[in-house]
Order: C-alpha cells, then structure tokens, then sequence
C-alpha cells in the first residue's frame, strides 16, 4: 500500500515539459534476439549485435524493410519480448522496471479505441487503471486533448472520427500517463499521405512542447528523415543495424523543407546505408 501510494506521489509530481538533458537515456549493448523455427530448422536471428546509444529527449527513426528487426527492437525496449543475449538499459533501469514504473508510452499502427467510450473516457482509462485521483485524472485529459488538438471532440465515439483524429486519441493516451520515452511502430501507415503530413508537423510539435524521447519505427524513408534526429537503419537476415544517419536539417522544420537539396540528399544517403535487401 505505501508502496502504491509512493508511485501515485511520483506519479502526480511527474514533470511533462522536463528539459532536455542530453545524457543516455537508453543503452543497448550487444543486443541478440532470436526466435525459434517453425519448422525445427535454425533459429531465427531477429536481431543480432545490436548496439545503440539514444539520447533523452532524442527524436530517433528506425527504418528497414520488412522483416529487420524493427518491431522486436521496440518490443524489447518495452519489456515485450525478452533478449537472448545482449542488454538494454534505461539510464541504469532495466526495460521491465521502467515499463513497471510506467515510464513506456507505446502507439502501434491501429489505434485499439474502445468504441463504447468517449474520446475523453478514451484517454482517461490507463489513469483510472492506474487508480490516479479524478480530478488529477480529468485535468489530464483536458491538457491531452489540447495537445492533439481534439479539445472540441471530448465528447464523441471512436466511430465518430477520421482514422487521423482516432490516431492523435491514441497518441493523447499514450502521453497521459506522462512517459518518458513514446514507442511509436508504424503510426501513421495506414493513413492517407494528407492526414500523414499533418500529422507529422503535429508530432514534431507534441514532441517539442513535451521533450519526450520517442523512438518511431517506419518503412517510408521520407518520413523517418523528416521526424528525426538521427535515422537509424536496419537491414534483415540477420536483423541489425547498416547506419545511423544525423539529420541535421534545422528545427522546426516544416513540409516546404522537403523540397530542399539537403533533405533529398539525406533521403538517397539513408537509401544507400541498406544491405543485404
Ligand atoms: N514471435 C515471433 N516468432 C517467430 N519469429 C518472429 C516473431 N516475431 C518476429 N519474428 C521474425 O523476426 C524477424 C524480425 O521481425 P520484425 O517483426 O521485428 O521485423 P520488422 O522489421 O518490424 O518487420 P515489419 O516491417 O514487416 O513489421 C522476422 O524474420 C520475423 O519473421
């Protein structure tokens, strides 16, 4: 119980806009995953010596074609999948003390609503899982939804929404819990190129404001090159890291510096880092 009560307190004192420090935030050293063959061969490498170090407050892209490693690497940062070898470490944590101490925000692809609850009831549930105090819980919810822009849609359904706006109640919810570090696999694929973009600006802003490390994986090379600080690419079989890419492309950036020599050249250089596809 007091341990309980100790966790709301850090909780309720835990600051959104924390600045950023630059030190490690996470540490993956000699990273090995491996999961065994259906069909009793030799185990699959989805990851193999896998080291990275991701700063806080860093934005980092990870992209690669299918079957790199991408979604394992996220999973086992977030404590769903356990290593076969290697480590991860957040700033001395290990992934399943920083996943209990609710320090994960993760957003995958489908945006898993519950359809018989408000937008607001939506992005109020890990709160009230969480068992935070109502009032805290409903200030919260407010100061998301803001964030997001979907203030003015509290009150609606889930089947009520664009497939851009259900994303951003996704997102909204993922932050209310106030993480430190946002998983994002594949948010925004399913999406049209019109929402994407706008959505893209939207999360550099979300980010901006809130200093959140968040680490996105994506196929579109665009994309990764346009949200990050450094690209981080994967090539398959076995799944490892082929290059990490800075972008040093100034901030705020806007859909106009896509048209820029500098970003299409970073684009065909992330191009270039993949092996072995
Ligand atoms: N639970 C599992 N059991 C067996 N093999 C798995 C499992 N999860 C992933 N794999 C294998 O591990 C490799 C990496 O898969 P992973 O899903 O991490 O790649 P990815 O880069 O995220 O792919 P995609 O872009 O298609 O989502 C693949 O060969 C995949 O088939």
């Amino acid at each position: 119980m007091a341990a309980a009560r100790s966790m709301e307190s850090e909780f309720l004192s835990r600051d959104f806009s924390a600045p950023v420090t630059k030190e490690t935030e996470i540490s993956i050293e000699n990273l090995s995953v491996k999961f065994p063959d259906k069909d009793g061969g030799e185990p699959v490498a989805a990851l193999r010596d896998v080291n990275l170090e991701i700063k806080q407050g860093e934005f980092i892209s990870l992209v690669g074609p299918s079957g790199c490693g991408k979604t394992t690497l996220l999973r086992t940062i977030a404590d769903l999948q356990q290593p076969s070898s290697g480590k991860i470490s957040v700033r001395g944590l290990s992934p399943r003390e920083v996943r209990l101490q609710k320090k994960y925000g993760i957003v995958f692809q489908s945006p898993v609503l519950y359809d018989w609850r408000t937008v607001r009831r939506n992005v109020c549930m890990p709160m009230e899982l969480m068992g935070l105090p109502k009032k805290y819980r409903t200030a919260t919810v407010t100061e998301m939804l803001e964030l997001v822009g979907l203030y003015d849609f509290g009150k609606k359904y889930p089947h009520e929404l664009s497939g851009g706006m259900q994303q951003r109640v996704n997102i909204a919810r993922a932050l209310a819990i106030k993480p430190e570090i946002l998983l994002m696999d594949e948010p925004f694929s399913a999406l049209d190129e019109f929402t994407k973009e706008k959505l893209h600006e939207d999360l550099l802003t979300i980010w901006s404001k809130t200093n959140k490390t968040i680490l996105f994986v994506t196929h579109n090379i665009s994309e990764a090159v346009f949200l990050a600080d450094r690209v981080v690419v994967m090539s398959p079989h076995p799944g490892r890291i082929s290059a990490v890419v800075d972008v040093n492309i100034p901030r705020p950036r806007a859909l106009k510096d896509k048209n820029a020599p500098e970003f299409n050249a970073l684009v065909a250089k992330v191009r270039n880092s993949f092996e072995g596809v």
